[in-house]
Formats: C-alpha cells, sequence, structure tokens
C-alpha cells in the first residue's frame, strides 16, 4: 500500500488516505480529524470538521485555547458566550481564549479550525471575536510578485498572537526563496496542486492535503499544473521568544 503521507520529526504532509476520525465529549453528527496536534511536537492542533447529519455539532470548551477556522463548505453557524454568526463558503472566524465555541453545519459543511494555547500578553487585552469572509479580503502581491497573492484575514495588530492567511499562486509562480523562520505553520492546500519543499525533502501537494512546518522548518513552494493553487496556513506571530 502507498500512501504521500510523511511524518517527519520537524515537518509533516498528511494526505487526506490517511485520515482516521475522533470523537469528543458532546460531539455529535461530525467527523472530525485531528490532522495536526502537540502530539506530534506541533504547539497548534489543527481540526479538520465534516458535518454529516442535520444540527451536526462540534464544540470546544472555554479554557486557555483560542480557536480561528474557515469554512470550506458552509453552512455554518458558530455560536459562543456572548455572540453568534453564519458562515457560508470562505467564512472565518477568531475566538479568543475562555470562550465558548459550538459549532452546526448542514450534512457536507466542513471546515478547518487551528486551536492552540493564548499567548498572554499581562495587562493587554486579549484580541476580540473577529469574523468575515475571504471573498471580502483584498489579496496583495506577495513580495512584488503578481503572480503571487496573499490575504490576510484576521487583522494586522500585536494583540493577535496568530495570523491566518490564504496564498494563491498562479501556475509556475513559486515562493521567492527558501524561507527559514521561527514561526511555525499549519497548512491546508485548498486548490490545485504544487511542489512543497520541507526541510530536505520535496513532495507533491495537492487540494486536502494538510501540513506541518515545525519552527525553522526551511519551506519553498512552486504551483504546478492547469490552475492556481491555494493553500490556507496559520502562524504564530506578534510574541517574543
Ligand atoms: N510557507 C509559506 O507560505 N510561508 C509564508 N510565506 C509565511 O511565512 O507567511
Amino acid at each position: 500500500m502507498h500512501t504521500r503521507t510523511s511524518v517527519q520529526a520537524r515537518h509533516a504532509l498528511i494526505a487526506p488516505d490517511g485520515h482516521v476520525p475522533s470523537d469528543f465529549p458532546h460531539w455529535s453528527g461530525v467527523k472530525a480529524h485531528v490532522i495536526l496536534s502537540p502530539a506530534m511536537g506541533a504547539a497548534i492542533s489543527q481540526i479538520l470538521v465534516i458535518f454529516e447529519e442535520p444540527r451536526g455539532t462540534a464544540f470546544f470548551p472555554e479554557d486557555e485555547h483560542e480557536h480561528a477556522l474557515y469554512v470550506e463548505k458552509g453552512p455554518v453557524r458558530a455560536e459562543w458566550s456572548g455572540g453568534t454568526v453564519g458562515l457560508a463558503d470562505g467564512g472565518y472566524l477568531f475566538t479568543p481564549a475562555r470562550t465558548n465555541l459550538v459549532l452546526h453545519g448542514d450534512p457536507g459543511s466542513r471546515l478547518t479550525v487551528f486551536r492552540k494555547v493564548f499567548a498572554e500578553i499581562p495587562g493587554t487585552p486579549a484580541p476580540p471575536v473577529t469574523h468575515g469572509n475571504a471573498a471580502d479580503v483584498p489579496d496583495e502581491p506577495f513580495l512584488g510578485n503578481e503572480r503571487a497573492r496573499l490575504q490576510t484575514l484576521l487583522p494586522i495588530h500585536t494583540h493577535f498572537d496568530l495570523a491566518i492567511n490564504i496564498f494563491t499562486y498562479q501556475p509556475g509562480a513559486t515562493l521567492p526563496f527558501v524561507e527559514t523562520h521561527i514561526m511555525e505553520h499549519g497548512l491546508l492546500m485548498l486548490s490545485g496542486q504544487g511542489i512543497y519543499r520541507l526541510e530536505d525533502r520535496y513532495y507533491h501537494v495537492e487540494a486536502g492535503d494538510a501540513i506541518w512546518m515545525a519552527p525553522y522548518c526551511p519551506q519553498w513552494f512552486a504551483a504546478i499544473g492547469d490552475e492556481p493553487a491555494s493553500y490556507l496556513y496559520y502562524k504564530d506571530i506578534h510574541r517574543l521568544p
């Protein structure tokens, strides 16, 4: 048997063919795949939630974890202590630590949640609940390259200790250099395909694949094929080491 999945000490490619669901207290009518987690050495968890039954429910209790989610396929209704919002395809939501989060979706609705312990700065307020839709977020050329464009979904403010971005490359476009940085990434390929360099290995990646890059994992991407390649990714930001 073959899989493109490869789990290394400081990076991982997780292809959908290996997914095995988990069940959690107060979750129902969903398939939940914990794609990345501290169990593999990551600081974050990346959880794929696929709703299977009407009024399926995913539940994240109020604790030290904050959550940032992206809806690949809606509709999804999110409820938290103090508010609620409906999210369609491309919708995103951030809820700060110490906030209950309940998600409901129709059968077939699908989203990715990034979950991490909030790195608090004493005396600074936690970032607020934030939501929107990627369709309304402008894309900017990345380091001057019109063919590799970046959308920054969450506001650039130092209250936030994380970012979730969408990178879209035209076929043949690449990251301009092999990046090596302190920021960790959790990543989901949304569409298209490409070659991802992780440390000294090169992987063929396609829509549905997830990647973990530990801090300082040398990384590079080239889009291949006939369609643009697009990925959603998480990074930790704005905190001194
Ligand atoms: N692998 C990546 O796409 N990295 C981004 N340029 C980033 O670090 O934000």
